[in-house]
């Protein structure tokens, strides 16, 4: 009962958390484009962090953005996209716009010295994340920040996690994300070719990234990768996928996902590690002790609304020369960490922080040029879009396609 009102007040304060008084000189962020995802992404999130306002919003339809505006308490609307840019008074831009429209609007902001925080996938496909994340105008003073907005590695619940896989053991990944079929019809972004539109673009990006945060390392090749194509005309799109995944020393990760489930049917995301043996006891004696664990994460997108990791270890101990089993015992542990408190660890957090508000604070630590705790490296978004491709080509569909967009400076 108690955890039940612990999550109903954590989910209360997620959406509704406390507003300190911002700083004189808080980072101004200007959003591009009256997006669905702004609000729980960073208007929310920025409420409760001091040196964070929202300073502007910009649509294609300035009506719309005003709507937007007044919604959400946006004190100023901009005419275009451009004209937020263009805006001297802003320091940082949010990028929601659909993945085809990343790379352009990323590369716009940056050149005109914007710090940018940019919505996943960073780009359509590796030739548009190699272009991005390897511009020179990421190396220009004073040098912008761009990060790619993988908010769920920036929880407690993701290190809490992370602390019980023993990666140079790890032997199979799985990673499950389904969301219902009834969140976007076929007309959604989610669905539009031109746009980078796809499940493994939208949902698959996470269980892949997770895949390769686990190994840590890079996949060698994607064996298999079946779709279930959307109906025409968004054929060249996936609804759903299954995707394996070959990592070095012949281990293997999947995932299985989609934007389609139905309702009845819908299981919450869950990543799934297992681990090799591995000897934990070598005793003078004949016995030897050996260690299988197993460690699933449920809910590792959102973990801030509720996540749980199982960890479960098969102790083994056998005589050593006949094989024989003597003794096996199962140990299971539950654990979960809604703050870096929970772990022990003296880090920045509350209850009612959720992954991207988590997010948030590292992203300002380093506008401010203070040290990061978590971040997403520019090379690894570039690894994370190779990944993609390789399952895009794998599946038939073929990658998504590449802006024409060059900014003037290259
Ligand atoms: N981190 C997370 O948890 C989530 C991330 N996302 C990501 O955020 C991005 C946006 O998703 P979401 O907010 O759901 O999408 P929305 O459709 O709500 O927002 C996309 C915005 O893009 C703008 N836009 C510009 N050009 C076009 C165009 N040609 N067609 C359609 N829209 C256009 C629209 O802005 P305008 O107002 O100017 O018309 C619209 O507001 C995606 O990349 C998605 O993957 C989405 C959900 C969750
Ligand atoms: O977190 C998410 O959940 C829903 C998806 O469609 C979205 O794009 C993704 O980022």
């Amino acid at each position: 009962m108690a955890s039940i009102l612990g999550a109903i007040r954590r989910n209360w304060q997620l959406l509704r958390p406390p507003e300190p008084a911002k700083q004189a000189d808080a980072l101004k962020f200007g959003i591009l484009g009256a997006a669905d995802i702004a609000p729980m992404a960073l208007i929310v999130p920025a409420k409760s962090h001091p040196d964070v306002v929202i300073h502007a919003v910009a649509a294609r339809d300035k009506t719309r953005a005003a709507a937007y505006a007044k919604k959400h308490g946006i004190p100023n609307v901009l005419d275009s996209y451009e004209a937020l840019l263009n805006d001297p008074s802003i320091d940082a831009v949010y990028i929601p716009l659909p993945n085809g429209l990343h790379f352009e609007w990323a590369l716009r902001a940056l050149s005109k010295g914007k710090h940018v925080l940019l919505e996943k996938p960073s780009s359509s496909n590796a030739t548009e994340a190699e272009i991005l994340f390897r511009s020179p105008l990421l190396t220009a003073q004073p040098q912008p920040v761009l990060l790619e907005a993988f908010h769920n590695r920036f929880s407690p619940a993701w290190a809490c996690f992370m602390a019980q896989v023993d990666q140079p053991n790890v032997e199979h990944v799985f990673a499950r994300a389904h969301i219902p079929a009834i969140l976007f019809d076929s007309n959604n972004i989610r669905f539009n070719y031109d746009l980078g539109g796809g499940g493994m673009m939208d949902l698959g990006t996470y269980a892949v990234a997770a895949l390769r945060g686990v190994f840590g390392a890079e996949p060698e090749a994607c064996d298999e990768c079946e779709v279930e194509k959307m109906p025409p005309p968004q054929e060249r799109c996936d609804g759903s996928f299954k995707v394996k995944f070959r990592f070095p020393g012949d281990r293997v990760g999947e995932i299985d996902g989609g934007l389609r489930a139905p309702l009845m049917k819908l299981r919450m995301p869950s990543l799934t590690v297992t681990h090799r043996p591995v000897i934990v006891d070598e005793a003078e004696g004949e016995n030897q002790t050996t260690r299988t664990r197993k460690v699933v994460f449920s809910n590792f997108l959102l973990p801030g609304f509720y996540h749980r990791i199982d960890i479960e270890d098969e102790i083994v101990s056998k005589d050593k020369k006949t094989g024989q089993v003597i003794n096996k015992v199962i140990n299971k542990e539950s654990k979960k960490a809604y703050t870096f408190r929970e772990m022990d660890v003296d880090r920045p957090g509350e209850i009612y922080w959720q992954t991207y508000r988590y997010m948030l604070e590292q992203f300002v630590n380093r506008v401010r040029g203070r040290d990061t705790t978590a971040w997403v490296e520019h090379e690894d978004s570039v690894a994370q879009m190779k990944a993609l491709d390789m399952a895009y080509e794998k599946s038939g569909l073929g990658i998504r396609p590449t802006s024409q967009y060059r900014p003037e400076s290259l």
